[in-house]
């Protein structure tokens, strides 16, 4: 039923219509049945309106079909589509720490398994039309040819939907289980692609992550799996054993208690015949629906999660350029700011309250300790963390979820965990490829890496040069606020000294606002100011540079 709710929702239209084919084929199967019926009666001498009745049906039952199943291919190619989008819609709106709480794993199995799985499954659900809308009008003729076989027939439908549903309920609950694995077992894939130096290096971690852990989950959801999917068999197999049941009474039984003469008999057997063929059809679809009601809940419910986190970018100033919004920003000022992360054994981690207040045209550097909280800092600072406690204010503008997305545009940042995309396109576009073959040279990465239709040649370098390039792509950005998380710890003596000496000087000549976190105390003079982390706490201290 979720399946048919969520089409009626998303593509009312083409479903109905393909929804509409599938009775309209139901109808026509069965008005087939009627007429071979009245025309066995009357073997070779049948009326000329039977003769075009019977072609019109024919042909009525396979344009229909057709119709509502190419419709539906069309639609659950378009589902995919959708679906995908607004999961992509819903994480890119979504508070960064809730998608962080999800993981990448989870997210990844909902984009690329579930919605694929939902997608298969559309193509079936004409068919339940079909032979509902079937079943009903052979039960309408029954009654014509005899009200006890129909009466019958009736009495099996019922108990078949009955026994099915028991099935059902059963096999979904198998299904919902094995679909919990499968978020750990993306978790594993992931492990795997992403650890296979070390896994390669260590064959008792490989045995262990690689072989025991992961066969464990995988036999699990295979477990799952196939119990699901065989009580679901097991739901076809009844439905189609009580039909079979019911063509035996009606052979064997039913002709003595109710004197049923040859012709009532055969016709009963041939309507009830092409009713458990249609029958069959839908219940080789039955696995794949259930499985495809698990996915679709999942996905729903991770939809629900991220977006009752809230949007950030529901602001109508969002979309006006940040130089109109915060473009004349002076001061950023932190009020009784805190964030606090809960480990899974409970343990907290809490960053504050922080007071400081940070100004437009300075070289701060943020320094302190492994895990005291640098990195949190400069989430906040860039709006992607908003306080739990206190306030972050830009010239008395408090920062919300409906303002944040405008305030992080002042920012071009390289975090130590930064994604280097190999595209220049989303920068800005003036002399763009120009502006990267230049500072290619001053990285000297001239010699590794060209700029091809609007991207790098490679990103497969060494982790210093994909740092070099990350930075020639926060400068392309050419934001007024810079934010390096420790982007100098890769690199080598000279480029340490090149970042720290002329880089930042540079930046701050051309009115830029940078933030350093750095563990390079032999470079903290070039520092207008520095605040030091500990545990948490913060504390400003001088420096002896800076202007
Ligand atoms: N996503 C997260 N979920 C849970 N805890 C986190 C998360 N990110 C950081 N922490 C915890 O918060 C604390 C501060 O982390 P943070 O990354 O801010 O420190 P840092 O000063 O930048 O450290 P480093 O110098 O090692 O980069 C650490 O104890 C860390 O374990």
């Amino acid at each position: 039923m979720g399946l048919f709710r969520y089409l009626l929702r998303s593509s009312r239209r083409p479903f109905l219509l393909a929804m509409a084919a599938g009775v309209v084929s139901g109808a026509a199967g069965a008005g087939f049945i009627a007429v071979v019926n009245l025309a066995l009666a009357r073997p070779g001498t049948g009326p000329a309106a039977l003769v075009w009745a019977f072609a019109a049906l024919c042909l009525t039952t396979v344009v229909t079909r057709f119709l509502a199943q190419s419709l539906l291919f069309r639609l659950s190619q378009g589902v995919i589509q959708d679906l995908r989008r607004r999961l992509i819609d819903a994480v890119l709106a979504a508070p960064l720490r809730t998608v962080e709480r999800f993981g990448t794993a989870k997210l990844y199995a909902a984009l690329s398994d579930d919605v694929v799985v939902i997608a298969d499954a559309l193509p079936g659900l004409p068919l339940l039309c079909f032979s509902a809308t079937f079943a009903v009008v052979s039960i309408v003729y029954l009654v014509t040819v005899s009200p006890v076989v129909a009466l019958a027939g009736l009495l099996t439908t019922l108990l078949g939907i009955g026994l099915y549903r028991l099935f059902a309920a059963r096999g979904m609950r198998a299904l919902t289980a094995a679909r919990a694995e499968q978020d750990r077992l993306f978790g594993h894939f992931r492990a795997v692609t992403e650890g296979v130096k070390e896994l390669k290096l260590s064959r008792p971690r490989r045995e262990a992550l690689a072989g025991d852990a992961l066969d464990a989950t995988a036999d699990t959801y295979r477990r799952r799996s196939v119990t699901g999917l065989t009580v679901f068999e097991g739901a076809a197999g009844s439905g189609q054993a009580v039909f079979f049941a019911l063509i035996g009474v009606l052979l064997f039984v039913l002709p003595a208690a109710f004197a049923l003469d040859a012709t009532t008999l055969s016709d009963s057997v041939l309507i009830l015949l092409f009713m458990v063929s249609s029958l069959q059809g839908v219940l080789t679809w039955l696995p794949v629906l259930g499985r495809a009601a698990v996915a679709l809940r999942t996905v729903e419910e991770r939809l629900a999660s991220l977006e009752q986190a809230g949007r950030e970018t529901d602001d109508g100033g969002a979309t006006q350029l940040p130089q109109t919004v915060f473009g004349d920003w002076r001061t950023i000022e932190f009020r009784g700011v805190t964030h606090a992360y809960t480990g899974a054994a409970g343990q907290e981690f809490r960053l504050g309250p922080l007071d400081f207040t940070f100004r437009r045209g300075e070289v701060l550097f943020v320094v302190g300790g492994n895990g005291s909280g640098k990195t949190t800092l400069a989430k906040l600072l860039t709006s992607l963390y908003l306080p739990e406690t206190g306030t972050i204010s830009v010239d008395g503008t408090e920062l919300t979820t409906r303002n944040c997305d405008a305030y992080r545009q002042l920012f071009a940042t390289v975090f130590s965990d930064f994604h280097l995309f190999d595209t220049l396109t989303g920068l800005p576009g003036e002399a763009r490829t120009e502006k990267a073959e230049q500072h290619l040279r001053r990285l000297q990465l001239d010699h590794k890496v060209s700029i091809v239709d609007d991207r790098f040649s490679t990103t497969a370098l060494s982790q210093g040069q994909r740092k070099r390039l990350a930075l020639l792509t926060a400068y392309l950005a050419d934001a007024p606020v810079y934010l390096f998380d420790e982007w100098a710890a890769d690199q080598d003596p000279v480029f340490k000294e090149f970042f720290y000496e002329e880089l930042l000087a540079e930046l701050r000549d051309r009115g830029k606002t940078v933030v350093v976190i750095s563990h390079d105390d032999q470079y903290f003079h070039v520092a207008d100011r520095l605040v030091r982390l500990d545990y948490g706490q913060l504390r400003q201290e001088e420096t002896a540079g800076g202007r």
